[in-house]
């Protein structure tokens, strides 16, 4: 803010709100789709042995696990993907304004100034492109078409996506690599039933029972 060769200077109220405004929409977006992926790679043991097996290859190697090593990992990146699929925090719609001249859309002419809302949620769930919709499946994206990947709008769509999705990319790798490595004798606990973790939707998704508690495997209360 100080700088004097800085040519965008920001106003201490600019900076005020544009910190409140990152610490808002990072951190609960990024923290319940870290927990959701979390929730559905812990209940499945074979998903989970997949996962640590292909996060131990960079160790063994002599490696230390950083980003740029996890985003040669297929089947890692395959689960982040789908996790973003499945558990989009914001499951709304992408809000945006036909420009000018209008435009075709399939059989739809949709003229210039047209607000138009693209349903985030209802487009990860498309059947025409994902077969099984509601199960969490990696597998998916190991030979995905470019029609799946293009799907995938967690981050928003074109022209003006979010601008915390490579920070989120960079924690959500991190975070669940890390996990998976250094704690995979981990289960949901008790506490974290479906209903718990029902998507319930107060602006972002969240789970229904507000909190995604795990345990030692096996341990018994
Ligand atoms: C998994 C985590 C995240 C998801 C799923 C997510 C998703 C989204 C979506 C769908 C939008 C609307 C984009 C559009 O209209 O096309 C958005 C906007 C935004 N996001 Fe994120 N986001 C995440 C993490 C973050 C982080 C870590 C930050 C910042 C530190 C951030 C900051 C913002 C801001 C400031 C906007 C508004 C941008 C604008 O209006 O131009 N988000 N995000």
């Amino acid at each position: 803010m100080d700088d004097p060769t800085c040519k965008y200077r920001l106003t201490m109220n600019q900076f005020i709100d544009d910190t409140f405004t990152f610490s808002a929409a990072g951190s609960h977006t990024t923290h319940i789709t870290a927990t959701y992926i979390m929730w559905a790679i812990y209940k499945d043991r074979e998903v989970l042995q997949r996962l640590y097996d292909e996060i131990k290859t960079i160790e063994a190697a002599g490696l230390e696990i950083t980003v740029d090593e996890l985003r040669k990992l297929p089947y890692f990146e395959a689960m982040i993907t789908e996790g973003l699929r499945l558990y989009t925090t914001i499951a709304g719609s992408i809000p945006r304004v036909v420009p000018k001249g209008g435009r075709q859309l399939g059989p739809h002419f949709l003229p210039e100034d047209t607000g138009i809302l693209s349903p985030i949620y209802a487009i990860h769930h498309n059947t025409d492109l994902f077969q099984d919709p509601f199960s969490f499946k990696p597998e998916r994206w190991m030979d995905a078409t470019k029609e799946m990947r293009d799907a995938i709008v967690a981050f928003g769509g074109p022209g003006r996506p979010c601008p915390g999705q490579n920070l989120a990319m960079f924690e959500l790798r991190l975070i669940l690599a890390f996990l998976i490595s250094r704690c995979p004798d981990l289960e949901p606990a008790e506490s974290c039933t479906k209903e718990c973790m029902q998507l319930t939707e107060l602006l972002l998704l969240f789970p229904k029972g507000g909190k995604c508690e795990f345990r030692k495997r096996g341990y018994k209360v």
